[in-house]
């Protein structure tokens, strides 16, 4: 049987040289490891619609536009996902951590010090380079 993949709507937000970042909780898929924030894109949904909803409800922004940045595909083993990644600058509100999870601002240059799923790995390799 073909495993079934995860559709997930991931944003890269960026103010100024920055990316804002939230940890996942501990009791979640790939839990206490830093993450773009963004999740499931439902079956009526597009891309675009689920990464509005998500933002607004993970960190509290407002969406007005995003654009493509690249699409990733991750066997965890025990799940596999497809990440539609978005580069986000053009929002309002001020990003937090509206599920009450710790987030942080952070230089590009600092991502490194910092623990994401092996998934991201490519995401912020092209992000040195591309964003
Ligand atoms: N949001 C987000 N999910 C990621 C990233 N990298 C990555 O592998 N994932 C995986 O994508 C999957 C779905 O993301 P999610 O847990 O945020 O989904 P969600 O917000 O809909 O949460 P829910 O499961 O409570 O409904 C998880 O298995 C998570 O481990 C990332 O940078 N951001
Ligand atoms: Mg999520």
């Amino acid at each position: 049987m073909t495993k079934k993949i995860v559709h997930v709507a991931v944003g890269v937000i960026k103010a100024d040289n920055t990316l804002f970042i939230c940890k996942r909780p501990d009791d979640k898929h790939q839990g206490g490891l830093w993450e773009f924030p963004g999740g499931k894109v439902e079956a009526d949904e597009t891309v675009f619609e689920a990464l509005k909803r998500e933002l607004q409800e993970e960190v509290g922004l407002t969406l007005n536009s995003s654009s493509e940045l690249m699409l990733i595909e991750h066997d965890y083993g025990d799940k596999c996902v497809k990440l539609d990644v978005h580069l986000v600058t053009d929002f309002s509100g001020q990003a937090h951590g509206a599920e009450g999870q710790q987030s942080a601002w952070v230089a590009i240059d600092k991502l490194d010090n910092y623990n994401f799923p092996a998934a991201n790995v490519e995401i912020i390799e092209k992000i040195k380079v591309d964003v």
